[in-house]
C-alpha cells in the first residue's frame, strides 16, 4: 500500500492524466483477453460438421479489427505513457529544487551534496526508467490475467480455478523477491550515492590530494567503494533472480496441472474440444504477461527505494512561508537570550545583543567562539534554538525569507562565483539590473579596471566557483554585488583576511564606501582597524563577554585587550632571527 502511496505523491499534480493512462492500460488489456474471445468462437465454429464460413471471415474480420486497436490504443498509451513520465521528473526535479532552495542550511547541511545531487539526477533517471516501461507492462499483466481468467472461468470455471491455484503458487516467491529488492535495492543505491560522493571529493580535491601526496590513499578507497557497489549491484541481481526462475517453473508447472485437469474433464465428457483447445492455448499464453510482471513489479520495487529517497528530501522541513507583511521601519536588529547549537554542542547560550540601525557593529573573539554563526543566523541559514532574533522589532521568523534577503548583502571570506561570466555573477545581486549600474557597481568596488583588462571583459567566463580569477578579484566582485545590491543591512565576515596588502588596500577602501548609510556587522580580528567603532562585541565561552567601543575596551582588562596586546607582539616577528 505504501508503494502506491508513494507513487501518488511522487505524480504530484499529475493523477488525473495518470488515471487516464491507466485506464488506457485497461482498455488495452480488455482488447487482448477479447481478442482470445474472437478465437475461441472461431475455433468452435471451425470444429462443427459444417462450419458457417461467411460466419468463421466475420469473426477473422473482427479479430483483425480488434488487433487494429489494440494497436491504435497501445500507441496512444505508449505516447500518453512517455509524455506523464517526462513531464512528471521534469516537474520533480523543480520541486527538489525549490524545495532545497526553501529549506534551512542546518538541514541542508546535515547530508553531503552528493546526497542532493544523486537524488535530483540518479534517483529521477531510475524513476523515469523503470516508470515508463515498467508501469505499463505491471498494469497490462495484472488486468490481462484478471480479464483472461474472467473470460476462461465463463468457459469453464473448474480449470479457471485450477489456472487461478497456479497462480497463486507463485505469490511467495514474489513476496520474498520483493523482500531482498526492497533491502539490496536500498544498499545498492546507497553505495551508487556513496561512488558520487568519493569521486566528487576526488575531483574537486584534486590540489590537495597532490599537495598531500594522499592520492594512493584516495585511490585506495576509491577502489573500495567501486568494489562495494559492484557487490551490491552483484547481490541485487543474483539473490532475487533464482526465485524468479523457481517461479517461472512454477508458472509452467501450473499449466501441466491445468492439461491434467483438462483432459480427465475431456475424457469424462465435461469439456467439449473447442474449450480444451481453448484452454490449452490461451491457458498458455496466460503465463506470459504473468512473467513480464514478475520481472517488471521488481524493477518497481527498485523504483521505490528510489522515489523513498525523494520524499524524504521533499518531506524535509522548509522555512515557514509568510503570505504578506508590512515594510520594515529601520534596520537594528535585536538578538534576545538567543542561544544555538550544531546538532548537540552548544555554541551560544542565551546571548543579548544590539546592532543599531546605520552603524557599523563588530563582532570579535578567538578562532571558533561563534561570530560567523551570528552572521549565519541573522541571515537564517540556521534556525536558533531558542530566544529571538528581531530585525526592526520583528522576529526574523515572522519576516517573508526573500523580504529578509532583499534587505541583507554578505560579503564572506570564500566567495563563491558561479560558473558563468563575470556580468552574470554580478548581475545576480540585481536580475533587473542595467549595464550602467553594473559598472557603476564594479567603479565603487575598485574592479572595473581589472574587469576591463581581461580578453573578454564582463563576458569572461569565471571557471567553477571563480577558479580563474584570484582571491583579491574575487572578493572585489563579492563587493560589486554587494554595491549593486545596496541592501540596508551588510554582513561582513573578514573579507580582507586573506588578501595581500594591495589588493586588501582596495577593498578596505570599497568596504569604506559601500558601509556608508547601512547597518553593517563586521567580523574583524585585525584590532586596530576597529579605532573610532562604538560598538564591538566580544564573543567568549558562548557569551558577550565585554561590550563597547575601541578606546573602552583597549584600556579595560579582559580578553580584547589581550588580543591587542598579542597582534602589537606578533608585529615584531621576524621569519629569520637577526
Ligand atoms: N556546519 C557546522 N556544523 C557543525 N559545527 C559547526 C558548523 N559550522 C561551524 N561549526 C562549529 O562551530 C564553531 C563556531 O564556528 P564559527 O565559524 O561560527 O566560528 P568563528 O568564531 O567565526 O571562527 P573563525 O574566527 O575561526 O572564523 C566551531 O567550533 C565550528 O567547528
Amino acid at each position: 500500500m505504501s508503494f502506491i502511496k508513494n507513487i501518488l505523491f511522487i505524480i504530484g499534480n499529475f493523477k488525473q492524466e495518470f488515471y487516464k493512462v491507466v485506464a488506457f492500460h485497461m482498455i488495452h488489456s480488455f482488447l487482448i483477453s477479447s481478442s482470445s474471445g474472437v478465437l475461441v468462437a472461431i475455433l468452435w465454429e471451425l470444429l462443427k460438421k459444417e462450419p458457417n464460413r461467411v460466419f468463421v471471415y466475420s469473426l477473422v474480420g473482427l479479430l483483425t479489427f480488434f488487433l487494429l486497436l489494440q494497436l491504435f490504443i497501445s500507441k496512444i498509451t505508449y505516447k500518453r505513457g512517455s509524455k506523464l513520465t517526462y513531464s512528471i521528473s521534469k516537474e520533480l526535479r523543480m520541486r527538489l529544487g525549490t524545495h532545497i532552495y526553501e529549506l534551512p542550511l542546518g538541514i541542508l547541511n546535515k547530508k553531503h551534496s552528493s546526497y542532493y545531487s544523486s537524488c535530483l539526477l540518479q534517483d529521477i533517471r531510475i524513476f523515469e526508467n523503470f516508470f515508463s516501461h515498467s508501469i505499463p507492462s505491471t498494469i497490462t499483466g495484472i488486468f490481462s490475467v484478471f480479464f483472461i481468467l474472467l473470460f476462461l472461468a465463463f468457459l469453464d470455471y473448474r480449470l479457471a480455478f485450477v489456472l487461478t491455484l497456479g497462480i497463486l503458487c507463485i505469490v511467495p516467491f514474489i513476496y520474498f523477491a520483493n523482500l531482498i529488492v526492497v533491502y539490496f535495492g536500498k544498499k545498492h543505491i546507497e553505495a551508487k550515492e556513496e561512488m558520487s560522493k568519493q569521486f566528487l571529493e576526488y575531483c574537486e580535491g584534486m590540489k590537495y590530494l597532490k599537495s598531500f601526496n594522499y592520492i594512493d590513499k584516495k585511490y585506495k578507497l576509491l577502489e573500495k567503494v567501486l568494489y562495494d557497489f559492484k557487490l551490491k549491484s552483484f547481490k541485487l541481481e543474483m539473490f532475487p533472480g533464482p526465485l524468479i526462475l523457481l517461479s517461472f517453473v512454477f508458472c509452467e508447472l501450473g499449466f501441466l496441472f491445468m492439461v491434467f485437469y483438462a483432459l480427465n474433464y475431456f475424457n469424462d465428457n465435461s469439456l467439449n474440444l473447442t474449450f480444451l483447445v481453448a484452454f490449452l492455448i490461451i491457458g498458455y499464453r496466460l503465463f506470459e504477461p504473468i512473467k513480464v510482471f514478475l520481472v517488471d513489479f521488481l524493477e518497481l520495487k527498485y523504483m521505490n527505494n528510489a522515489i523513498i529517497r525523494i520524499k524524504e528530501i521533499l518531506e524535509l522541513k522548509t522555512i515557514k512561508r509568510i503570505p504578506s507583511f508590512k515594510k520594515l521601519k529601520n534596520s537594528e536588529i535585536k538578538f534576545e537570550n538567543v542561544s544555538f547549537s550544531y546538532d548537540n554542542k552548544e555554541l551560544l547560550k542565551e546571548i543579548n545583543l544590539t546592532f543599531p540601525s546605520n552603524d557599523i557593529s563588530v563582532l570579535v573573539g578567538l578562532s571558533g567562539e561563534g561570530k560567523t554563526t551570528i552572521l549565519s543566523l541573522i541571515a537564517r541559514f540556521w534556525e536558533v534554538k531558542s530566544g529571538e532574533i528581531k530585525l526592526a522589532g520583528v522576529n526574523i521568523k515572522d519576516i517573508p525569507i526573500e523580504e529578509l534577503y532583499l534587505n541583507i548583502s554578505q560579503v564572506f571570506q570564500d566567495v563563491y562565483l558561479f560558473d558563468d561570466t563575470i556580468y552574470n555573477n554580478i548581475q545576480i545581486a540585481k536580475i533587473n539590473a542595467s549595464k550602467n549600474q553594473i559598472i557603476e557597481a564594479c567603479k565603487k568596488a575598485n574592479c572595473l579596471e581589472f574587469i576591463e583588462k581581461l580578453e573578454n571583459g564582463f563576458d569572461t567566463k569565471v571557471g567553477e566557483g571563480g577558479t580563474k580569477l584570484s582571491g583579491g578579484e574575487k572578493q572585489r566582485i563579492s563587493i560589486a554585488r554587494a554595491f549593486l545590491k545596496d541592501a540596508p543591512i551588510l554582513l561582513l565576515d573578514e573579507p580582507t583576511s586573506s588578501l595581500d596588502s594591495i589588493n586588501e588596500y582596495f577593498v578596505q577602501e570599497s568596504i569604506y564606501k559601500l558601509t556608508k548609510n547601512k547597518t553593517v556587522i563586521m567580523i574583524a580580528h585585525k584590532l586596530k582597524m576597529l579605532k573610532g567603532i562604538k560598538n564591538i562585541y566580544v564573543i567568549n565561552d558562548k557569551k558577550i563577554a565585554q561590550k563597547g567601543s575601541f578606546e573602552l575596551l583597549s584600556k579595560s582588562d579582559g580578553l580584547f585587550k589581550d588580543m591587542l596586546a598579542y597582534q602589537e607582539k606578533s608585529l615584531t616577528w621576524q621569519v629569520i632571527k637577526s
